[in-house]
């Protein structure tokens, strides 16, 4: 399947035969299952996607980093349960090594933070974008790779980490059109359920765990999380308060539940005033069902989601202060969040916001004669020296086709080296919008 196009031709089969095989047959020229190819006009739209990721990480401040898309499997090895790692595209390497493909992109940020130790000034500010990897039974069908961008801010503890985090997921959505009527975004706090686990006195130890299964309180039947959660010991009445404490709306029931000295409660406070501040507030609404699925959270929880209801979680992020400490190091405050480059592309397609993004050339270049080619890629040269994207006609082409060619690339201009023109250093220009046509000196074309 072609990456992000969903009409038949990206499951057309080979339109013609592949190179031979050894057996002779046509090699299979899909991708690996789960997999997807970025021919031209997907991966315009790929680049066009990553450009805005990176205009906006650049406009807080952010500096671009990035790390293996092979990790040791060491990296994922966390005993909650979640979806992610129970997922992993692991194996042996020849050296006897337990590896995997990066499911996420977070325990690679914190290995590099804790390698680069105090040579790395803080606050960190970093962003990646790359491509992240599970290996699912195909039954479901699902993809097994897709593009995560990451944000995240290491040595801030206070919430105003969170909210340049969602700030910048705001001014995301708005560089592509996208409004707080199409989108929202929920925003918790794990403090709540760690709170109301405590009152219920459930062990630390099993929080992590309670989290991924809470997570998929949306996802599974209620019975089946409450099934999830007895498995974790969890006396039944332990489970309604939990599930019941989830269906807050208002941060003043939230009050009223745990108090107004409560540490979430304070915590959520402070971000929807710093949210008013900046201007986003209509973007963001309290929502104690947020958990989300990873088992590091141990702050504030946010995810994107779009209001029409029809797709998965847009993004998604938190703050992880203990995630350094569980690979041995110095616990760091830090917050972060992913952002997936396949559901943001369904919300585009659905509100008509897709970009138009044709391939470009502004000139084509022809020689009228083969012995004029050496002139032809003269002119190119000149014309490519001063910015101009060129495409030179190659092989022995007849004018249809190459004006042809010209329309289907939307060139803006024909340049035709013919030898009477060139001999008074001129060459014929057509303007392909105004189908105006002249000689023009060489040194005139730009
Ligand atoms: O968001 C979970 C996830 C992780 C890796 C690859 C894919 Br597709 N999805």
């Amino acid at each position: 399947l072609c990456a992000y196009a969903t009409t038949q031709e990206s499951v057309r089969g080979p339109s013609q035969a592949g190179p031979p095989s050894t057996d002779g047959g046509v090699i299979d020229t899909s991708p690996p299952r789960g997999t997807r190819d970025f021919p031209p006009e997907e991966m315009r739209l790929r680049t066009w996607l990553f450009d805005n990721f990176r205009e906006v990480s650049r406009s807080f401040g952010f500096e671009e980093v990035d790390f293996p898309v092979l990790e040791s499997e060491e990296l994922y090895i966390r005993k909650a349960g979640e979806e992610i790692t129970q997922q992993l595209y692991n194996f042996e390497d020849k050296g006897g090594r337990r590896v995997t493909l990066r499911p996420e992109l977070t325990p690679s940020l914190a290995r590099l933070v804790l390698q680069k130790g105090k040579s790395a000034a803080l606050p960190l500010k970093w962003f990646a974008i790359g491509q992240c990897w599970r290996y699912e039974r195909m039954t479901r069908g699902r993809r097994r790779e897709h593009y995560q961008w990451n944000m995240d801010i290491i040595g801030v503890p206070g919430l105003e980490a969170e909210a340049e985090l969602l700030s910048a997921i705001v001014a995301f959505f708005s560089r592509l059109g996208i409004t707080s009527k199409d989108v929202g975004i929920k925003v918790s706090n794990r403090k709540v359920l760690q709170e109301v686990l405590g009152r219920s006195v459930i062990p630390q130890r099993s929080f992590a765990a309670v989290c991924v299964i809470v997570d998929k309180i949306e996802k599974i039947p209620r019975s089946e999380v409450e099934k999830e959660l007895a498995g974790l010991g969890l006396p039944v009445e332990a489970v309604d308060t939990i599930l019941q404490a989830l269906t807050l709306r208002s941060l003043d029931d939230l009050e009223e539940l745990l108090g107004s000295e409560n540490e979430a409660v304070l915590e959520l406070k402070q971000l929807f005033e710093l949210a008013r501040g900046y201007g986003f507030e209509d973007w963001l609404q309290f929502d104690a069902s947020v958990v989300r699925g990873l088992a590091y959270y141990t702050g504030t929880v946010f995810e994107g989601f779009d209001r029409s209801g029809t797709l998965r979680a847009i993004c998604g992020g938190g703050r992880y202060d203990r995630l350094l400490s569980t690979f041995g190091g110095v616990d760091t405050p830090a917050c972060g969040f992913g952002f997936g480059d396949a559901v943001i592309v369904e919300l585009l397609k659905e509100k008509n916001l897709m970009p138009d993004l044709s391939h470009e050339v502004d000139d084509i270049v022809m020689p009228l004669e083969e012995q004029l080619r050496p002139q032809a890629a003269a002119v190119a040269a000149r014309l490519r020296a001063c910015g101009r994207r060129v495409d030179v006609v190659m092989g022995n082409k007849k004018m249809k086709w190459a004006f042809k060619h010209a329309e289907r690339l939307q060139a803006k201009r024909m340049v035709l080296v013919g030898s009477a023109e060139w001999a008074k250093g001129s060459v014929r220009v057509k303007d392909l919008s105004s189908r105006e046509e002249k000689d023009l000196p060489i040194e005139e074309l730009v």
